[in-house]
């Protein structure tokens, strides 16, 4: 088990503090809001070149307006990309030149109250969580190749534990859709990307880690009438981003890659659902579901 001296309280500023990431790149999505901008401001803060992947462009520039204004090295920038569109995320990926040391993959949607689909028939949790940043992952590997020690972060969830990659279902057609189901599905996918993605490509210096950020009230819980945790549990995003940075730049995590982190730290391996939500299912993290899913996801993404 990987520690850290980190913890629940730990703020991503906490995480970096005495790190220099000039001369580094970083890409985060779903950075206008939450996570994803406390995550760029810390990254920019230790002097990494920050872009910021948003589908909202004006609230992106105002994001990064914003940082560049509090931070010293006006270094964020703005890029469009709709996870949910192929299209979309491919330009992302044509438009991008030079090497990435960091790829955050952190944009998602939570619990959409009735099945909604893409225009390819994805379900729609399952392909903005999840089969966007395979395709982003995938098409900026060779710019994480070229990087010497690039970091894949994805931002996982404890809805890792709500349910398994349906592999004979994904988008369901026979189950009956579930808000939490969908979720915990593409959740279970980012953790599954982690693993895969290491063991492919760990041999080129690139690792990827997986997270539960905490419980953050955000934008995330507009379907679900706001956050359930009760207030001793719950973070504020400064803490919230702690993991994400963590995974993205800590010389603690130095070659370390298909892992599943919380509050900062490896979390257990479980083999039910426990009650405080706490853990990695093993069907998140198994190495046989992640190269399965990989290839399904391939085929995917090549077939639309
Ligand atoms: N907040 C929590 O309690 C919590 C808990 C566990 C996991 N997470 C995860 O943390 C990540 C960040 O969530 P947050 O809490 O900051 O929520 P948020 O709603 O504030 O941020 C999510 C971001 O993703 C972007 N996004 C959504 N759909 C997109 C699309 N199709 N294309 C591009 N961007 C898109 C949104 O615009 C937003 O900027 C998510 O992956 C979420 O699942 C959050």
């Amino acid at each position: 088990m990987i520690t850290t001296p980190f913890g629940f309280a730990s703020t991503a500023h906490d995480v970096l503090r005495d790190i220099d990431l000039s001369g580094q790149r970083a890409i985060v999505t779903g950075g206008s809001s939450g996570i994803g901008i406390e995550t760029a401001r810390a990254l920019a803060a230790a002097g990494a070149e920050v872009t910021l992947a948003v589908r909202n462009m004006d609230a992106g520039q105002q994001v990064a307006d914003a940082l560049n204004a509090a931070g010293r090295h006006n270094n964020v920038r703005v890029a469009h990309i709709d996870l949910s569109d192929q299209g979309s995320v491919t330009s992302f990926v044509a438009h991008w030149q030079g090497p990435l040391h960091m790829l955050i993959n952190n944009g998602g949607i939570m619990a959409l109250p009735t099945l909604e689909l893409t225009r390819e028939g994805w379900e729609m949790q399952f392909a903005t969580n999840f089969v966007g940043h395979f395709a982003l992952t995938v098409g900026l590997h060779p710019a994480l190749a070229a990087a010497d020690g690039a970091r894949v972060v994805s931002v996982s969830s404890s809805g890792n534990l709500f349910a398994p990659v349906f592999f004979d279902d994904l988008h369901f057609d026979f189950i009956p859709y579930d808000p939490f189901l969908a979720y915990g599905q593409s959740k279970t996918a980012c953790a599954l990307l982690a693993v895969e993605a290491t063991r492919r490509w760990k041999a080129e210096g690139i690792v990827a880690n997986a997270l539960n950020p905490g419980a953050i009230a955000t934008n995330l819980q507009k379907h679900t009438g706001g956050l359930k945790t009760p207030p001793e549990r719950r973070k504020s995003v400064a803490q919230g981003a702690a993991t994400s940075v963590l995974l993205a730049a800590s010389p603690l995590l130095d070659g370390v890659g298909g892992r599943y982190f919380e509050d900062c730290n490896e979390a257990q391996m479980v083999l039910q659902r426990p009650a405080d939500y706490r853990g990695v299912a093993r069907y998140a993290l198994d190495p046989g579901n992640a190269e399965r899913l990989w290839d399904r996801t391939l085929q995917l993404i090549s077939a639309r």
